[in-house]
């Protein structure tokens, strides 16, 4: 990379400057998410630690203490579902319907096909998959409502057959939880709702209390006391992934359109003020513009504070070419990459990415397609973990279990490879059991 220059804190919050002159420590804050998820990682613990030995009572206390809200009860009634959806109109309920469609669409063509090949004669191999039995979905409810992220979490896990799909997520400050929320909960199938959130619910989930059941999986995502939580309590239950504050990293050329380049980037802050919005581009020209953009669209946005927190450690680069921008968006690994170039490089572009949760290819797809209605997942790893970790999908919610149906002349097919390989690792037994069939 010849020329890379970051812009950070222009127009208030970004200013321009050539990336040899700027502190290594700052790109390597930008790429390590600003250590987000180590700092809050002694709260977590004590969280956790609290709901082991209290349950249910420390469960309620938090609910006090982080939500201010004072409740009787964790598990949410059905005659709360049905006078939530009863309030909601039917214009809202049908969007909720449509999103869920395409969910259920997308991730049943995901099912993995059954195996059945004779490898040699006389030896049929198989593979059947089967439903994990009971799973946790964390739905977050802090700084907004996610009904979306109960039809992410909960149609996968009904579309693999997973019998009992929990649900948890922080009641509100009346002790209600979101009614279309709730909506979601029908749509999706959900088993139970329980009224809680941050680390505690996920240590609910993991541990079990009174009232919530353990779960053999917790998936779901949520902010840095949610995804801290769900990678501390994996002896406990396994989990899909960390998925914390929301990420995008755009790639756009002079193809791009800066208006809407702006309003991806506050689309993804106005999550959290952990969240981080990456552009990076090979035109100066263009960065230029989004700046002068985003200065005048966040003017407007109704989560201002939660924007100005999120852009404070967002940037803006401008690089040589398109593969310096592919270059640092594999460095970077972010939750969602959006791709808005030249249609001519599109898949030139496409084909060299290497780490991200979910791509969105051109002028016309933004990343709240994906969020809500499109059918992909939402629930992607952050911080990186794209580099290990794969989007939820249906296969998150199922075991490979292989078969073999072998013959007397399917056996005598691989027996001397097997007795061979047996006596040469010592296992004289292992032997034994193939000879013994012959004899
Ligand atoms: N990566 C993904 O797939 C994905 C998808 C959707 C949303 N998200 C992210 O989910 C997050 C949702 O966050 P949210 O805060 O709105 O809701 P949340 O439900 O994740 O967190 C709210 C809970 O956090 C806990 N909490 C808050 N302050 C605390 C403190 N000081 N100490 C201990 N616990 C505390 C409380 O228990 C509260 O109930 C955002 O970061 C968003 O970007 C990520
Ligand atoms: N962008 C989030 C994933 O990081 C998902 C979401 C839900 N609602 C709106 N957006
Ligand atoms: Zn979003």
């Amino acid at each position: 990379m010849k020329k890379f220059i970051l812009f950070q804190e222009v127009l208030a919050f970004m200013i321009c400057q050539k990336l040899s002159d700027f502190p290594k420590s700052e790109l390597q804050k930008l790429m390590s998410r600003g250590n987000q998820l180590s700092d809050v990682g002694p709260t977590v613990d004590a969280i956790l630690k609290n709901v082991l030995e209290n349950g249910d009572s420390a469960i309620l206390a938090y609910a006090a203490q982080f939500d201010k809200v004072n409740l009787s009860a964790l598990l949410v009634t059905q005659k709360e579902i049905d006078d939530a959806i009863s309030s909601l109109s039917p214009v809202l309920l049908s969007h909720l319907q449509k999103a869920a469609d395409n969910i259920r669409k997308f991730h049943e063509a995901q099912l993995p096909k059954e195996i059945w090949i004779e490898n040699t004669k006389g030896i049929l191999l198989g593979q059947k998959q089967v439903p994990l039995s009971r799973v946790g979905c964390y739905v977050p409810g802090g700084r907004a409502s996610y009904p979306s992220t109960v039809l992410m979490t909960a149609i996968p896990a009904k579309v693999a057959g997973v019998s009992e799909v929990i649900v948890c997520t922080p009641a509100r400050a009346d002790g209600t939880v979101h009614p279309l929320t709730l909506a979601a909960v029908k749509i999706a199938g959900v088993d139970k709702v329980f009224k809680t959130g941050g680390a505690q619910a996920i240590a609910a989930m993991a541990y079990g209390t009174q009232s919530i059941p353990k779960v053999d999986k917790i998936v779901g995502p949520g902010n840095v006391f949610v995804t801290v939580a769900k990678m501390k309590v994996r002896d406990f239950a396994e989990i899909d992934f960390p998925a914390g504050p929301s990420e995008v990293l755009i790639i756009a050329d002079d193809f791009a359109d800066p208006k809407m380049t702006a309003a991806d980037i506050l689309a993804q802050a106005e999550h959290d003020p952990n969240s981080i919005s990456v552009l990076v581009t090979p035109s100066e020209a263009f960065a230029k513009k989004v700046l002068l953009e985003l200065d005048s669209q966040k003017k407007a946005a109704k989560r201002r504070e939660i924007i100005d927190a999120a852009l404070l450690h967002s940037a803006i680069l401008t690089v040589e070419n398109l593969d310096d921008c592919v270059d640092f968006s594999n460095q970077f690994g972010p939750e969602h990459l959006q791709i808005m170039v030249d249609p001519k490089s599109e898949d030139k572009v496409l084909s060299k990415i290497k780490n991200a949760g979910s791509v969105f290819v051109g002028n016309y797809a933004p990343v709240p397609a994906g969020d809500y209605a499109s059918g992909t997942n939402h629930v992607l790893p952050t911080s990186g973990y794209v580099r290990l970790y794969s989007g939820l999908n249906t296969m998150h919610f199922l075991k490979l279990i292989t078969i073999q149906k072998i013959s007397k002349e399917g056996l005598s097919n691989i027996k001397d490879t097997v007795v061979a390989l047996a006596e040469e690792e010592g296992l004289f037994e292992h032997a034994e059991a193939i000879k013994k069939r012959f004899d």
